[in-house]
């Protein structure tokens, strides 16, 4: 390995320039490794937008292809009409299966959408001498609410705490602060306001101790009941009718999709102890994240959820639940120029007026893609041609 004098990350201080200074660190890498960097390198992005917001020792960029489904029908209290989804991904067949299901969904008369629940949160753990501390601590932070709130709220402008959930382990203490975000996912926002709330408690209750700002009950980019229970980011569900004659067309009825939805997504998960009673939220959730600029760890909790289903006399009734959904149309890597434009796509780029409705927005519009594509994978399991696709769809040429 070479002794450099500069480091790699302060190339943007020599060079003032993250363009160029991406440039010099792909020479480096090139010359030490003996790799070739002209595709990473070759990128739309300015770096110099990036640096200090969303990269760092940046040397240029991936691409992946991004296809759209749809139009899909979403009926929602804040979407309302025919969308075309992008999905970014390098899954064969997989935006071919999301179009039919969205083919489905809008020729049934489309997919009602609710978001029954909204908030961000962040847990910091604190550590108090015992048991009764614990409880006092509780006791002293519900009382104090309103000051508490004032505290996190003189932090940004759109983030307001709605709520402190508790949980007490011996002398251990979480704070679930969960917040409204407007049109951000928010978790920078609620971050740098847990910290001032945090702050403020230790000030005034001194004998708390802060061991964690997240202390794990948040709970951020890892599979969990919690979020499942209370919810976290937009708790969303979408419900559609599939009238019998599309199914009768496909040679399958209504009871051979539930027979599916019961055997292979409930009771198979329950077997293996999933946390998603579904078959591929997370096809939908990864591919709608990467083109929009979400931070795509969290399509781990984002996709938990519950497909259920009943063969009814008109059809068959689809439903698809999102507990924790987290999503953004600010911040993040929302303001990428792909990014924006696959938001811009579905009308949700930027803040909303009123802040916060173009995220709720997105919500429903995913929670509409889900239904489609799990709709769409029942069916074809129901079908037996989920092997015949991927290998028509999925290996290309051989
Ligand atoms: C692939 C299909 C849709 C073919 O289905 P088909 O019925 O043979 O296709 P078709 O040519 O008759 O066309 C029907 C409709 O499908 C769509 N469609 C059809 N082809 C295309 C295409 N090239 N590009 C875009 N859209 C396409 C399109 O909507 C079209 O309608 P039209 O617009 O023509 O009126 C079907 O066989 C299918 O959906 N198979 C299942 C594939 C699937 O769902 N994969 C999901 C990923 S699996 C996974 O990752 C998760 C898993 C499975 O491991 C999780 C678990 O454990 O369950
Ligand atoms: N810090 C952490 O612990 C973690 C960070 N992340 C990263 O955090 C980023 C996402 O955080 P997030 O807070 O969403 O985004 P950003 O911090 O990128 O941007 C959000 C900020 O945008 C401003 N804003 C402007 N218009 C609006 C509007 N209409 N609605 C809401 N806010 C608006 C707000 O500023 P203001 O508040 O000043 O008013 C808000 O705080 C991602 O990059 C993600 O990867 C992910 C996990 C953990």
């Amino acid at each position: 390995m070479f002794l450099m004098e500069v480091k790699l990350h302060e190339f943007e201080k020599v060079y003032g320039d993250a363009n160029k200074a991406a440039e010099a660190r792909r020479q480096y890498l090139e010359k030490v490794t003996g790799v070739k960097l002209e595709n990473i390198g070759r990128t739309i992005i300015d770096l110099n937008t990036v640096v200090g917001r969303n990269i760092e020792n940046v040397i240029g960029a991936v691409q992946i292809p991004v296809g759209v489904a749809g139009p899909l029908l979403v009926r929602g209290d804040y979407a309302n009409g025919y969308f075309y989804v992008p999905l970014a991904t390098t899954e064969g067949a997989l935006v071919a299966s999301v179009n039919r299901g969205a083919k489905f969904v809008t020729e049934s008369g489309g997919a009602r959408v609710k978001v029954l629940k909204d908030g961000m949160a962040r847990a910091p753990l604190f550590r108090v001498p015992s048991l009764i501390d614990a409880v006092e601590l509780v006791e002293w932070v519900t009382g104090h609410f309103e000051e508490l709130k004032k505290v996190a709220e003189s932090t940004t402008r759109f983030g307001k705490l709605k709520d402190i959930q508790h949980f007490i382990v011996g002398n251990y203490v979480w704070l679930r602060l969960v917040f409204s975000t407007g049109d951000a996912m928010g978790m920078n926002m609620v971050t740098i306001a847990s910290e001032a709330v945090a702050k403020f408690i230790q000030e005034n209750f001194p004998k708390a101790k802060l061991i964690a700002l997240s202390g794990n009950m948040c709970v951020d980019k890892k599979a969990n009941a919690v979020n499942f229970i209370l919810g976290r980011g937009k708790t969303v569900v979408a419900e559609a009718v599939i009238k019998k004659e599309i199914l009768e067309r496909l040679g399958i009825t209504p009871e051979d999709v539930h027979n599916v939805n019961v055997r292979k997504n409930l009771i198979g998960s329950a077997l293996a102890h999933s946390y998603g009673f579904n078959a591929h939220f997370a096809n939908i959730i990864a591919a709608i994240f990467i083109a929009t600029g979400q931070d795509v760890a969290q399509v781990v909790e984002s996709s938990m959820g519950i497909t259920s289903t009943e063969a009814r006399e008109d059809g068959l009734y689809i439903s698809v639940f999102l507990p924790s959904l987290e999503v953004g149309t600010v911040g993040g890597g929302t303001g990428l120029p792909t990014q924006r434009e696959a938001l811009e796509l579905l009308g949700v780029a930027g803040s909303g007026n009123p802040p916060g409705v173009n995220a709720l927005k997105f919500a429903e519009i995913i929670a509409a893609a889900v239904l489609a594509g799990e709709l769409n994978l029942l069916i074809a399991l129901a079908r037996n041609e989920l092997a015949s696709a991927h290998k028509k769809l999925g290996r290309g040429a051989r």
